[in-house]
């Protein structure tokens, strides 16, 4: 029998976007975690479009730089000695695939997981030059998760600040996981015209409860805005850029809400890189809007009651782009004016 392998170059096509234009988004809101009233502008950025920016966050820049450039001789490196450290299942070196369940993006990477505050055994870094990047780096990022998540409280007027913070980075049994993609520019796009584009990483949420990304000077990143457009992300080499995960929307009983986002690689020369770090608790946690959310946030659960082990198990079964809270969404209660209808 004739097994005919899927031609890699077809598998490329399948990935090629319908020419568009995209507004490049001048109203990313920034917090400067540093001025008065950040903890309000970042409740009030979350609302409005569940990412914002951070600027005087006070990483050094060093810390950045030290792990882009490791990055770079990483992906700079030989086939053999990328595949060394794959394939990702679902930590360590990937192509192309993501997850287990057919998305396909014109992206390699490393997934690794975080144990504490360090690259956890179960992933080891392919050098230790890249190890110790990474260790200081994800030290670094959750200092920011911890301030961003405080912010997050104090802004809803939820006690005690720590209360969302501590699930993430209060917990030795915190689930955390550290991303670094790279897109390659896209030979398919040779000689068509600028407005062409391949999907680099396919429109999601992220499951966990806050996602710090930093990427280098290349665009591609886009995400959702409530009324449904898509908008560009202009780069910004000295920010970080947060998003809202599901598990933030039910605990905060869909107030502050997960923002769709993809990556979109363009007809362009340069790379992208992107480092993100993903926030998630401990798999025992529960997940369910806080008791201590202020009057005025919908009073009824709009959620039922799970934990993020079990999240996580369904995260992973599903498809990138998959609406993942919507099996998880609360059956809607019978109000007296529904029930007069009904008899
Ligand atoms: C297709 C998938 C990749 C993903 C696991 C999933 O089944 C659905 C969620 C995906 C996502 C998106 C955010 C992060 O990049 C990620 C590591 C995560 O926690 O959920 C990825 C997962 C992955 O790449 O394995
Ligand atoms: O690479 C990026 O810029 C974003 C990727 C992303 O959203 C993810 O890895 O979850
Ligand atoms: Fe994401």
């Amino acid at each position: 029998m004739v097994v005919l392998a899927k031609p890699a170059a077809l598998e490329q096509i399948a990935l090629l976007r319908t020419p568009e234009a995209w507004e490049s988004f001048s109203g990313v809101p920034a917090v400067d975690l540093s001025g008065p009233g950040a903890a309000a502008d970042v409740v009030r950025a979350c609302e409005r479009y569940g990412f914002f920016s951070v600027v005087n966050h006070g990483v050094p820049a060093g810390v950045v730089d030290r792990l882009e450039a490791e990055a770079v001789r990483f992906f700079a490196s030989s086939q053999a000695d990328k595949d060394a450290s794959g394939p990702a299942d679902p930590f360590g070196y990937g192509s192309k695939r993501i997850g287990r369940n057919g998305d396909m993006g014109w992206v390699e990477y490393l997934l690794l997981a975080i144990e504490r505050d360090a690259l956890s055994k179960a992933s080891p870094a392919p050098t230790s030059a890249l190890r110790d990047a990474i260790n200081d780096y994800v030290g670094a990022m959750r200092g920011l998760a911890r301030t961003v998540l405080e912010m997050v409280a104090e802004g809803l007027g939820v006690s005690p600040r720590g209360a969302l913070a501590d699930m993430v980075t209060g917990d030795a049994a915190s689930d955390q996981v550290f991303r670094v993609n790279h897109y390659p520019p896209c030979p398919l796009l040779q000689g068509l015209p600028p407005n062409c584009s391949v999907t680099g990483f396919g429109e999601h949420t992220d499951p966990q409860l806050v996602s710090i990304l930093h990427s280098n000077g290349t665009p591609g990143l886009q995400v959702a805005l409530h009324d449904g457009r898509w908008v560009s992300v202009p780069p910004n080499r000295d920010a970080f850029f947060v998003n809202v995960g599901d598990s933030l929307q039910v605990l905060t009983n869909g107030r502050l809400r997960s923002v769709r986002h993809r990556v979109v690689a363009g007809n362009g020369l340069k790379s992208r890189m992107s480092m993100i770090y993903f926030g998630g608790p401990p798999l025992a946690q529960r997940i369910a809007p806080l008791p201590q959310l202020p009057a005025g946030t919908q009073s009824l659960p709009l959620y039922r009651d799970f934990t993020w082990g079990e999240y996580k198990k369904a995260a992973y079964r599903s498809r990138l782009g998959d609406n993942r809270l919507a099996p998880f969404e609360a059956p809607p209660v019978a109000t007296p004016h529904a029930d007069r209808h009904r008899s």
